[in-house]
């Protein structure tokens, strides 16, 4: 990824995947077609999942933590809809174990028959047994389809929640880097997958015929199975010891996995950066340093987990000889016939399988419990708003009235405010330009009446009513924002600017049309309207993404349209044209439309209605163009004359 070849092109390799070799090479693969990449961004647009949990959510009822009955607990939930599956499933189980107690029970009279020479009775007693082998080999059979079947469609509906959930509300409390949250969308979420089908088609079964099996040897001798039991005690202490360790040591191992994929992500994204800069030793020894964290966590991981299988067998060992000292002493007093011992020699054996079984699968389930309660963590935290309730009939395509009322917002705690105490009324259908320097907290603004965050302190009023009274989702309709780096998806002209909604040509024409856009992706682009874009739109320019962006925004109709710094890549003649076709509009417009824009070129806003000026997260400055320039000292005029100084 970091190796630039001679003469391969800038623009492709922006959207370019790669491929992993056995050997840990990287190997550049040409334009991203990753089908899980596509499938994800696809689902993006389309999705259409109620997310119930979070529409009953405010932040104070997200807990920080998922604890391990609720992982179980929500695992169980969400395998009720196959209950039916699951059932028949469950009947498969209990056949299979019922089969194999009856071939036990056979293989003791099997064994005395052929010690006794009897050829008919072994005939009879052998075709029982095949009889029984293959009910068992048939129960099993239907047990696994089922199972296979279910688990898949579970892990699917995880993995959907998940995507849908971050898509709508980011990644919650965690914070987690795209890099880590594509690691949990994929890796963990498949890793859940497999924990709930080893759960089901081999812990669950092997526990039923360890139980199946106890109770037989119990009647074939309890004096026997006592001695199994007495050595108990010593393998619980040795397993639990150990499955805590594995424990700790998966959670550490999935953490520095999670920074690792972060890392990756981070670098591959930035490699152009890096290879302009020479910066890729740079890169590899931050990623160097993290894989050598991974290796040595999954090394103790590997170890612990290696050793629980000897431990539990040498318990076992210990367990049998005892048995078998036992057993030598019933025979000899006449308390056990031989038949007996073999029957129960065979049940034991079958005891032993199930615990071996259940040792060795363990850890892999610790594996997955691990992940659900990270991915659910992920889940359940992502609301860092307030969703209303209430139902706020909208009448489409109308202009807005917005009053901020001492808004007051920081990103962290112990952070300082961003926002201090800003007040300001957009009357309907008013085009206001915010500007100010760097770091002003413009942007955190915008975040804030599109309800990316919610203030602090202080309300924000739409039409009269609180946004964190409103459903989110009739806020996003109502308030539509253009981001400052114009973000695509790697889909088509066309879907980039549906996004999901309904195509209709027309009027995708037509938003693309006001946005300046229209001519140059019939004229330029190769299948003008079906183009694909590139991952982030990376075979478009920078003018081009933007007029798509805006594109996007106009065919939503939207009653305040927010554009944050939307026109910064245009170049004047653009900016221009592009302006000049949305004033327009909104003045033809019967339903006329509030219009807030973010820009530092200070030419852009001076037809604004009204231009306000912030500086240090509060509104210094409020008025017309004439009005500010008017004003002695204005920061303002300052501004504008600094911007004209300039060559
Ligand atoms: N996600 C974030 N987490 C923490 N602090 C942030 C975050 N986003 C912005 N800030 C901080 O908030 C302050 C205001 O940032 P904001 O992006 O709102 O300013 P701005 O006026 O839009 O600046 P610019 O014109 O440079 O885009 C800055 O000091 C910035 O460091």
């Amino acid at each position: 990824a970091i190796v630039c070849h001679p003469g391969s092109r800038a623009a492709p390799v922006c959207g370019t995947s790669f491929r992993v070799s056995t050997s840990g090479r990287l190997h550049e693969r040409g334009l991203s077609n990753s089908s899980l990449l596509r499938g994800l961004q696809l689902q993006k647009v389309n999705f259409k999942i109620p997310l119930t949990c979070h529409h009953e959510k405010t932040t104070a009822e997200v807990s920080s933590d998922v604890q391990r009955w609720k992982v179980w607990q929500r695992l169980t939930y969400l395998t009720k809809p196959y209950h039916k599956e699951l059932l028949l499933a469950g009947f498969f189980t209990v056949a299979s174990s019922l089969f194999l107690l009856s071939l036990v029970r056979l293989f003791g009279s099997l064994t005395s028959a052929v010690a006794a020479g009897s050829l008919g009775a072994v005939g009879q007693l052998a075709s029982f047994c095949s009889l029984a082998l293959m009910l068992r080999v048939a129960a099993q059979f239907g047990q696994d389809v089922l199972l296979g079947r279910t688990c898949t469609a579970i892990e699917d509906n995880i993995r959907t929640h998940y995507v849908a959930s971050a898509i709508a509300y980011g990644f919650g409390q965690e914070r987690l880097e795209s890099g880590e949250a594509s690691i949990q969308a994929t890796v963990e979420i498949e890793r859940i997958g497999n924990a709930i089908l080893l759960f089901l088609r081999s812990i669950i079964p092997s526990f039923l015929q360890f139980l199946v099996m106890l109770g037989y040897i119990v009647y074939v001798s309890p004096l026997l199975t006592l001695c199994i039991l007495l050595t108990a005690p010593l393998m619980a202490f040795v397993y639990a010891t150990l499955e805590r360790r594995l424990d700790q040591s998966i959670r550490v191992m999935q953490k520095l996995f999670a920074r690792y994929a972060a890392f990756v992500s981070d670098s591959f994204r930035n490699r152009l950066l890096l290879q302009l800069y020479l910066a890729q030793e740079f890169a590899l020894s931050r990623l160097r340093s993290v894989a050598m964290d991974v290796r040595h966590a999954k090394i103790r991981m590997h170890t612990l987990r290696a050793s629980i299988v000897p431990a539990v067998s040498v318990c076992y060992a210990i367990t049998i000889l005892s048995m078998l000292y036992v057993s030598a002493v019933c025979i000899s007093r006449g308390y056990l016939e031989p038949k007996e011992l073999v029957s129960f020699l065979a049940a034991v054996a079958f005891l032993i399988e199930p615990v071996q079984g259940i040792a060795s699968g363990l850890g892999n389930i610790k594996e997955g419990e691990e992940s659900a309660r990270r991915v659910f963590r992920t889940i359940e935290g992502s609301p860092g708003i307030c969703l209303g309730k209430q139902k706020l009939q909208l009448r489409k395509s109308v202009a807005s009235r917005i009053d901020l009322m001492n808004v007051w917002f920081r990103y962290a705690a112990d952070a300082d405010y961003v926002l201090r105490g800003v007040t300001m009324t957009v009357k309907p259908g008013e085009r206001i330009a915010i500007v100010g320097g760097s770091g002003a907290g413009k942007s955190t603004l915008i975040a804030l009446l599109s309800r990316l965050c919610d203030p602090e302190k202080g309300n924000i009023y739409l039409d009269g009513v609180d946004l964190r009274e409103l459903p989110l989702a009739e806020v996003r309709q109502r308030i539509c924002v253009v981001p400052q780096d114009a973000p695509m998806l790697n889909c088509s002209v066309r879907e980039n600017v549906t996004f999901g909604l309904p195509t209709d040509d027309e009027k995708i024409e037509q938003s693309c049309r006001l946005a300046n856009a229209h001519d140059f992706i019939v004229s330029t682009l190769p299948n003008a309207y079906d183009t694909e874009v590139g991952e982030g739109g990376s075979n478009l320019s920078g003018g081009q993404r933007q007029r798509i962006a805006i594109s996007r925004a106009l065919y939503r109709d939207p009653g305040v349209l927010i554009l944050d710094e939307a026109y910064s890549a245009l170049d004047a003649e653009s900016e221009s044209l592009v302006q000049t076709a949305l004033r327009e509009l909104f003045e033809r417009s019967p339903c006329p439309r509030t219009t807030i824009f973010i820009a530092h070129r200070l030419a852009s806003v001076r037809y604004a209605d009204r231009i306000i000026v912030m500086e240090n997260g509060q509104i210094v400055e409020d008025g017309t163009h004439e009005e500010l320039v008017r004003t002695a000292n204005s920061r303002y005029g300052m501004l504008l004359s600094m911007q004209q100084r300039k060559p």
